[in-house]
C-alpha cells in the first residue's frame, strides 16, 4: 500500500507520523514545493522508525511526482493555513491554485488513486478536485467531519466529566465555524443518550465550542491545529487502505443525497477499498435539515467563488 501526502507541513507530517506508526503501508511518499523540505521531514520520521516500531519507508520529494506514481491513496495537505481571526474561507484565493495544481499533477502519476483533500476551505476545494480531475466520487474524498467529530467527542467528555472512550457523536456539514452540524440528538455516553446526564443548556455549549474548535485553536496557536487534523486523515486513510467499512462523516459530491446536489459537504459515508462505498442517508430532523440546508448554501456560495 502507497500513499503520498502533498504539504509536508504541520498536518501533512503529522499525518505521515501516525500513517507510518499504525504500520499498515509499505510506503509513504512527502511531496513538498520547499527545497528539500519534504526530504527532511522524512530522514527525521524515518529515525524515529526504531523508536516507534513501524516499518512503513518513508520518502521526501521535492516536487518530483515520478516518486508519487502508482500511489492507492494521496493527501492533499499543500496550502496556506489561516491566522488568528480569519475565517478557512479567506484562504481560497491563494489555496484553490495550489489544490488544482497538485491534484492534476497527483492524478498524472496515479490515475488509479483515491484522493483526500484536507486544505481549506476544504469542501471547496474537495469540489475543486472534483472539477479538475474528473475522478468518480466515490474516489475523492475531503476530511473535516472526523476531526469535527473527534472534537465534539473531546467537549461532550468534558460536559459529562466522563472518559472520551465513553462518548460518541457525529458532526455533518459543511467544515466551517458557521456551517458545522453537531448531532446533539445522537450523542450517548455508552449508549444512553448525552441528555440523560447533561441540561440542554450545557449541550448547546459543547455545540457551539464544536463549532469553533479549529478557530479557538488558531487563536491559541497562533496558526491551525495538526494533531488531530493529522490523525483524522491517518484515520480514512487506514479504513480505505484496510477496508475496515468504518462510518466518517467526509465531505463527499451529493447528487440529491440529503435533498443536496452539485456541492461537497460532510455527510456519513462507509470507507472501504474503493474509497466510499456507501453514502448513509440518515433520517434527520425537520431542525437538523434546516442546518444542514443552511451550510450547504455557505458552501455553495464559496464554491461560486472558484474560477472554473
Ligand atoms: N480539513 C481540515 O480538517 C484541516 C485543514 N487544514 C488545512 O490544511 C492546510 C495545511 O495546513 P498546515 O499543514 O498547518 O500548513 P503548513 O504551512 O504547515 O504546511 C503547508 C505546506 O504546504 C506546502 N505547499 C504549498 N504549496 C505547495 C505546492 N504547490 N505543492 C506542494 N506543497 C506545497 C508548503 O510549503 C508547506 O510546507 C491548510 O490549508 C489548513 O487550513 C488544517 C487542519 C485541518
Ligand atoms: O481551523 C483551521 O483553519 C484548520 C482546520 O480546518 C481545523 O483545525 O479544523
Amino acid at each position: 500500500m502507497k500513499i503520498t501526502v502533498v504539504g509536508a507541513g504541520a498536518v501533512g507530517a503529522s499525518c505521515a507520523e501516525y500513517i507510518a506508526i499504525k504500520n499498515f503501508a509499505s510506503e509513504v511518499v512527502l511531496v513538498d514545493i520547499k527545497e528539500g523540505f519534504a526530504e527532511g521531514k522524512a530522514m527525521d520520521l524515518m529515525q524515529t522508525a526504531s523508536l516507534n516500531g513501524f516499518d512503513t519507508r518513508i520518502v521526501g520529494s521535492t516536487s518530483d511526482y515520478s516518486k508519487t506514481a502508482n500511489s492507492d491513496i494521496c493527501v492533499i495537505t499543500s496550502g496556506i493555513p489561516r491566522k488568528p481571526g480569519m475565517t478557512r474561507e479567506e484562504l481560497i484565493g491563494i489555496n484553490a491554485g495550489i489544490v488544482k495544481d497538485v491534484s492534476a499533477s497527483l492524478v498524472k502519476h496515479s490515475p488509479n488513486t483515491i484522493l483526500i483533500v484536507v486544505s481549506n476551505p476544504m469542501d471547496t476545494m474537495t469540489y475543486l478536485a472534483h472539477k479538475t480531475t474528473g475522478l468518480p466520487k466515490n474516489r475523492i474524498i475531503g476530511m473535516g467531519g472526523a476531526l469535527d467529530s473527534a472534537r465534539f467527542k473531546y467537549r461532550l467528555a468534558e460536559a459529562l466529566e466522563a472518559p472520551i472512550s465513553d462518548v460518541d457523536g457525529m458532526v455533518i456539514g459543511g467544515h466551517s465555524d458557521k456551517g458545522m452540524v453537531p448531532l446533539t440528538r445522537l450523542a450517548t455516553r455508552n449508549s444512553v443518550p448525552v441528555t440523560e446526564f447533561i441540561s440542554q443548556d450545557r449541550l448547546d455549549e459543547v455545540r457551539e465550542a464544536t463549532k469553533v474548535g479549529g478557530a479557538t485553536l488558531t487563536g491559541l496557536l497562533g496558526t491551525s491545529a495538526w494533531y488531530a487534523p493529522g490523525a483524522a486523515v491517518s484515520g480514512l486513510v487506514q479504513a480505505i487502505a484496510c477496508d475496515q467499512k468504518k462510518i466518517f462523516p467526509c465531505s463527499v459530491l451529493l447528487e440529491g443525497e440529503y435533498g443536496l446536489n452539485d456541492l461537497c459537504i460532510g455527510v456519513p459515508v462507509v470507507l472501504g477499498k474503493n474509497g466510499i462505498e456507501k453514502i448513509v442517508d440518515i433520517k434527520l430532523t425537520e431542525a437538523e435539515r434546516t442546518h444542514l440546508k443552511e451550510s450547504a448554501e455557505g458552501v455553495s456560495a464559496t464554491n461560486g467563488l472558484l474560477e472554473l
